[in-house]
């Protein structure tokens, strides 16, 4: 697993812009070394910004969208389109203005009867995952090229919550998430295993109340307690802030050409 890289950006609008533009070139390089790439997206604010930053920038023109793979860290167990979905606003923010092929636009499952619940859901996602898999992969999901997260003020990333059991989960890589904190309360999320099949990880947080938990994750805590801190990618694992969510960090830790 990959130690930390720390990235500060002067604001919010500049970090979702310098993202989209790693992206793209994230994407671009590894279409041309093996043909496709695949992503896997997260909600809130922040992703969905880094979303519209890249449907914004000239560069997008440089992906082969037909040829990428989208997954989702996590989703709210809600009805097919419902606006609070994760996928709802990455459909809103970009997808539906490039040419993604749709076939590969892997959406978790939505709470409209065709799952009981969210494990049902869940177990369905992880087969749909395991069945991308190749066996260079070693593992039941594919080896994401980036895998995104947003970081919560209470540390959660994906729909993985301080001390609720979806972050003890080591066997399986998708789990169905009950009476989370943040409404709504069920939900379908990775795993740390899941997530830690990603070749990159990038969380991504912005504004003065994610201070506390950026400082906490980066600073030794555990992961049941700050899942944040759980999340790795193989390769490389990239702290994506603003100044403001920043502030708190050691002076050890912060970047030397930060703002
Ligand atoms: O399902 C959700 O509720 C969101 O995906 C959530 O996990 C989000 O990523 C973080 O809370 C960070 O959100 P912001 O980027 O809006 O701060």
């Amino acid at each position: 697993m990959s130690t930390p890289q720390i990235v500060v950006h002067r604001d919010k609008e500049l970090m979702a812009q310098a993202a989209a533009a790693r992206l793209i070139t994230k994407i671009v390089d590894a279409q041309a070394a093996r043909g496709s790439a695949s992503v896997v997206l997260t909600g809130g604010r922040n992703g969905n910004g880094l979303l519209a930053a890249l449907a914004a920038a000239p560069a997008r023109d440089a992906v082969d969208w037909s040829r990428l793979d989208l997954w989702w860290g996590d989703e709210r167990f809600l009805p097919e389109g419902h606006p609070e979905r994760n996928d709802t606003q990455a459909r809103a923010a970009l997808l539906d203005s490039v040419d993604v092929d749709p076939a590969r636009v892997h959406s978790m499952p939505s709470a409209d009867g065709r799952y009981d619940d969210a494990d049902a859901a869940a177990e369905a996602y992880a087969a749909e995952l395991a069945a991308a898999a190749r066996p260079e992969d070693h593992a039941a999901v594919p080896s994401f090229d980036v895998l995104l997260l947003g970081v919560g003020p209470d540390t959660h990333v994906a729909s993985l919550f301080p001390e609720l059991p979806g972050v003890r989960e080591t066997e399986r890589t998708v789990v169905g998430v009950h009476g989370a904190p943040k409404p709504p309360p069920t939900r379908v999320s990775l795993t740390l295993p899941a997530i830690r099949s990603a070749r990159e990880v990038w969380l991504l947080a912005a504004g003065e109340d994610k201070a506390g938990a950026v400082a906490l994750a980066l600073s030794g805590a555990g992961e049941v307690q700050a899942p944040a801190a759980g999340a790795r990618g193989s390769r490389r694992t990239l702290w994506l802030l603003d100044a403001a969510a920043a502030a708190k960090l050691p002076r050890d830790l912060y970047p030397p050409a930060s703002p």
